[in-house]
């Protein structure tokens, strides 16, 4: 039984108020297409389709920061993916929206203005003072359910978020469902055989952070990207040279050494280290360089080398599970993709239960032409999916859980 209602407990004919992540990035002032519209558009239709009015929430960027705009465009996006009109409102909860809302018929859908630009929304606060915001007290009345979807917003404390579950009787989406049940299969699972995690990526803090919570459910890690490169730092190689003036390097060593070593320490035998390392040689081609070989720190990596994929690859064809996070190099750049499509290519192949995750991670998927459906779940999450591996309870989903208990009692 999952740990809360879903959109198939929903009652006939509701008038329902559903919050998204549609948060996309921003080229040129307007929302890019990305698989967040794909994947809600079937909660969307699915709720459409069963002729309930349904009332859209949901976010794009931070105030101050560029990416902070209005959700016009999501609208036209959404409504290509859900093949059926998505009317939009430029308010959150004003006179123009609750209009808006109260002319709604039953299967119609309509969209509000990004919640970030109401007041109440932000801060982050418990669910209690969330549903006694303007916001949630305005609008809560005017519907008979809420559904989350956003499940990639469930690490927040905000009203949309926290307050209305608290309120109207609360479900989960289809999103939010697939991705609760695989993101926490780390920590929830049995599994028969070897559990394997795939480390990388910029975020090393993140992620080192995860390799120390996860400590006893994993039995091999596989290390690349920012995070490999201090693994191999910490075993006495002198790799870890930024390139391109970022500071992914020194900054993260500083503040994770001690964590990093003991990780090493204790757990040596389950964590995989990189044997060779790929950078742009003279002539800009890919150049790759055993690890042993390395004497100083005069180079910057940019991709695990061929004989590390090779290592790699039957340690993933023996596991039972295999969860993703990070990539081993900069998958950007073609040269520089062959440890990360090589670890998703091996994955792809067997027929283990599999998690990818992380926005940039998985967005490797698509650019090199494997399928979606050779992975058991592709996560839409970043912060999210980090949180649920460390088995952080996330404040959206626990208040999922305590209104299934609430209509229960
Ligand atoms: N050696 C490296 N040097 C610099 N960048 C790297 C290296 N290896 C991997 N990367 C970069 O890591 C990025 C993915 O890492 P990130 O930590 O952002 O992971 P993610 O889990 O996909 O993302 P998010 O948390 O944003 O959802 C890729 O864009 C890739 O270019
Ligand atoms: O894009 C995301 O990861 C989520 O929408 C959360 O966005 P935030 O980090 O701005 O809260």
């Amino acid at each position: 039984m999952p740990a809360f209602d879903t959109i198939d407990d929903l009652p006939a004919d509701s008038r329902v108020l559903v919050r998204l992540d549609l948060n996309s990035p921003i080229e040129d002032g307007d929302p890019q297409d990305n698989r967040r519209f794909g994947r809600h558009a079937e909660t969307v239709r699915e709720l459409a389709d069963a002729g309930h009015r349904v009332v859209l929430m949901a976010h794009q960027g931070r105030p101050g920061r560029d990416d902070f705009t209005s959700l016009a465009g999501h609208a036209d996006i959404l409504a290509d993916h859900v093949d059926r009109d998505v009317a939009f409102v430029a308010d959150t909860y004003g006179d123009e929206a609750l209009a808006a809302i109260d002319a709604l018929g039953a299967g119609e859908v309509l969209l509000l203005e990004n919640t970030r630009m109401c007041e109440d929304e932000l801060p982050e606060a418990s669910p209690e003072e969330k549903a006694e915001t303007a916001f949630v007290a305005t609008l809560a009345p005017r519907f008979d359910a809420y559904v989350n979807d956003a499940y990639s917003a469930a690490h927040r404390k905000h009203a949309s978020l926290v307050g209305f579950p608290l309120v109207l009787p609360a479900y989960a989406g289809r999103v939010m469902e697939t991705e609760y049940e695989a993101n926490t299969a780390i920590a929830t699972r049995e599994f028969d055989g070897p559990v394997t995690m795939v480390v990388g990526g910029t975020k090393a803090t993140d992620v080192i952070g995860v390799m120390d919570a996860l400590d006893d459910r994993v039995d091999r890690f596989l290390l690349g990207g920012v995070a490999g490169e201090l693994f191999l730092r910490a075993a006495g190689h002198p790799v870890g040279r930024d390139v391109a003036g970022l500071d992914l390097f020194d900054e993260q060593w500083a503040e994770n050494r001690e964590l990093i070593e003991s990780v090493l320490d204790e757990r040596g035998d389950a964590i995989r280290l990189a044997s060779d390392l790929a950078y742009e040689g003279p002539d800009g081609d890919r150049a790759e360089v055993a690890v042993e070989d390395i004497d100083e720190k005069t180079t910057g990596y940019l991709d695990v080398g061929s004989a590390t994929v090779a290592d790699y690859e039957p340690a993933i064809r023996e596991s039972d599970a295999v969860f993703v996070k990070g990539a081993l190099g900069v998958f950007e750049d073609e040269r520089f993709a062959d440890g990360t499509v090589g670890v998703l290519e091996a994955i792809a192949e067997t027929d283990c239960f599999s998690v990818v995750g992380g926005g940039d991670t998985s967005r490797a998927i698509e650019m090199y032409g494997l399928r979606e459906a050779d992975f058991s779940h592709v996560s839409i999450a970043g912060g999210a999916y980090i949180r649920a591996l460390t088995g952080e309870p996330l404040p959206a989903v626990e208040v999922l859980k305590a209104a299934a208990e609430r209509a229960e009692n």
